[in-house]
């Protein structure tokens, strides 16, 4: 299983209480399988993204990423297990400007230490397999918002993760290309053996995934 989560409580301070985020919420995700998590804002959908990516430490329950039992880990170990086994696609493609797409998946593997010719065709390989092999060589402002968004999804692929966390896709998309990018998610999550959560509003397109869970007040049932 590539995400197992357990009980896992998360509360922020808020004045002198705690505010409840995720509330005793479990939710395992299997290689190959995508979840989408919808619920209204505030319910603590980006709050599971954070722990399940190991960006924030659960206040008690278990969060297991690819087999390891992340709350166990130091800092160091947490980051080398989200850098290599975790990849994250955002609601703007935050991707940097002066790059090129190509050199946006090159970053990564720099960041990683990955051989660069290995790189060089691996970043290719995807930016073909995402549809933008001839755009390779294009900074973000000469591409459309659902371009980015394919862009940012191969750069998340780009480290082999075994889970991607996606939060809010499709929010600058207009129905067609939200669906092209979740259509694009749901291919790459069975093909690459992904486990993927994608957070999302719309409702649209959730009969390409394989489940709908949904967030309430921190806590969360299937929908
Ligand atoms: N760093 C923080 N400090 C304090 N409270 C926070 C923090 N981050 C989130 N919260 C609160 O925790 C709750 C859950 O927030 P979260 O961002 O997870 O919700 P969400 O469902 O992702 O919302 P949205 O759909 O608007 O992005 C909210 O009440 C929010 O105000």
């Amino acid at each position: 299983m590539s995400l197992i989560m357990k009980d896992v409580r998360l509360t922020y301070p808020d004045g002198d209480r705690r505010l409840v985020a995720l509330d005793d919420v479990s939710l395992t995700v299997e290689p190959g399988e995508i979840v989408a998590v919808t619920g209204p804002s505030g319910s603590g959908k980006s709050s599971l993204l954070a722990v399940a990516g190991a960006l924030v430490t659960a206040e008690s329950g278990t969060v297991a990423v690819a087999g390891t039992d992340v709350t166990g880990l130091g800092q160091k170990d947490r980051d080398r297990l989200r850098r290599d086994r975790v990849g994250f696609v955002f609601q703007q493609a935050n991707l940097l400007a002066a790059l090129t797409a190509l050199d946006q998946l090159l970053l990564v593997a720099h960041v990683t230490g990955a051989p660069k010719a290995a790189a060089r065709t691996r970043a290719m390989e995807l930016l073909d397999y995402v549809g933008l092999a001839a755009k390779a060589h294009r900074r973000p402002g000469r591409l459309s918002g659902g371009e980015r968004q394919r862009v940012a999804v191969a750069r998340a692929l780009m480290g082999e993760p075994a889970l991607l966390l996606v939060d809010e896709p499709t929010s600058a998309l207009d129905a067609e290309r939200g669906h092209d990018v979740i259509a694009l998610l749901r291919d790459a999550t069975r093909e690459r053996r992904t486990a993927t959560v994608v957070v999302t509003h719309d409702l649209r397109h959730l009969d390409l995934l394989d489940r709908a869970m949904e967030m309430r007040d921190g806590t969360l049932t299937p929908s």
